[in-house]
């Protein structure tokens, strides 16, 4: 899309105050687009920004930003790494059906959904996966269970005259990462990150967060009548798979911290997160507890999980814009309140 094109479109990124939509934010404003934020709370301020509170779980909160809107990014979730249960269908089941009758109510054509490459990963394996996998039976968690059911919604509501697409990334890192680096840093001092889950052989996609905005840009600018991505899921990966256990070693040498040397057996570890799981569900009457090693985080750190983006590389031009090693500099750059001091 011409530079001329873009001017005077509006783009609604709904959870554009996380660290995903704030990135595609600033990414449309260097484009030249028009943004309007739709989020809980206001995380930053930007005079070229309209930014409008609210639930997106309600319709009368929504229509107000939907206004003139060219495309409608969803971003929103909560954390990922929560374990809600209610809240996790209340906001990718529920409130992605509200957006959806939002659009269609205010006349916007498009959607573009931030899936998520988990929606096939049920612990097992997953090599060079494509696009046709099918969703996961039994997924790990809640989350993963609703991002399911988000995408089914968001695709099947593809039509004639509104286009959906739905975008999966995998393991998104970089600068503002709320959950990736702080999660490892926080590990890393509690000193719990002093063995590898596993033979540390694991090979798994980490995604730079500059790379998702692209694939997400990219595809709301192929969102088109007639065009073959409208009601597909696409992967965006770095295509740079790496050792799950070398990816975290570099991130944490990058701060300073110690990688982890020794092995530890992976099933020895999974039974313990599955003891650990049993315990918090039955104190979470008494006390909610949100261990960091769950089930689903010791299987995404002793699995292989990566994807083929192939399929994004061939209809829409997709070419990552940033390699890993530059990507893992950034990152590590960015974070300098998170640098060990006590070396
Ligand atoms: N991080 C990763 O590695 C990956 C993420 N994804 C997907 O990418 C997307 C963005 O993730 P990420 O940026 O990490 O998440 P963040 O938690 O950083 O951002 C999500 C944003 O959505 C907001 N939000 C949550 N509930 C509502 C609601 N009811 N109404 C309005 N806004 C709401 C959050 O507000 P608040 O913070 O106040 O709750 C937050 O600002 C998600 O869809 C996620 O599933 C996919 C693959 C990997
Ligand atoms: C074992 C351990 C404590 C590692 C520290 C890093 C982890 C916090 C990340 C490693 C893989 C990440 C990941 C996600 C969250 C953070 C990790 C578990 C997601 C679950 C985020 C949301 C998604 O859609 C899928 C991601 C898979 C990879």
């Amino acid at each position: 899309m011409e530079a001329t094109d873009r001017q005077g479109k509006i783009c609604l990124v709904v959870g554009g105050g996380g660290f995903l939509g704030r990135h595609i934010v600033e990414k449309l404003l260097d484009r030249g687009y028009e943004v309007h934020v739709f989020d809980l709370r206001e995380t930053f301020k930007d005079d070229r920004v309209t930014y409008f509170l609210g639930d997106l779980c309600k319709k009368e909160d929504l229509l107000p930003a939907m206004k003139d809107v060219f495309v409608v990014f969803h971003c929103a979730t909560p954390s990922p790494l929560s374990n809600n249960k209610e809240l996790f269908h209340k906001v990718n089941c529920h409130g992605t059906k509200t957006i959806i009758e939002a659009c269609k109510e205010a006349g916007v054509k498009r959607l573009v959904l931030t899936s998520s490459a988990s929606v096939v990963y049920e612990g097992k394996d997953v090599e060079n996966g494509t696009e046709d996998l099918p969703y996961a039976c039994k997924p790990m968690d809640y989350y993963t269970e609703t991002k399911i059911l988000q995408e089914k919604i968001v695709l099947e509501a593809n039509s004639d005259d509104f286009f959906t697409v739905a975008i999966r990334p995998h393991g998104i890192f970089g600068p503002r990462d709320p959950h990736m680096v702080p999660t490892t840093v926080r590990t890393a001092k509690a000193g719990k990150m002093k063995f590898k889950i596993g033979d540390g052989k694991n090979i798994v996609d980490f995604t730079f967060v500059e790379n998702v905005v692209h694939g997400h840009i990219l595809a709301a600018e192929h969102l088109e009548p007639g065009s073959k991505i409208c009601g597909k899921a696409y992967h965006i990966t770095n295509d740079e798979p790496i050792f799950f256990w070398d990816f975290l070693s570099k991130i944490l040498t990058g701060l300073g911290y110690n990688a982890p040397k020794k092995n530890l057996p992976f099933w020895l570890v999974y039974i313990i997160a599955v003891i650990l799981q049993v315990i918090c569900f039955l104190l979470k009457p008494i006390k909610q507890i949100h261990p960091t090693f769950t089930p689903m985080t010791v299987s995404l750190a002793g699995t292989h999980h990566y994807y083929s983006c192939q399929r994004a590389i061939a209809d829409m031009g997709y070419k990552p814009l940033v390699n890993l090693d530059d990507a893992i500099q950034k990152t590590v750059d960015s974070f300098p309140e998170l640098r060990n001091t006590s070396k």
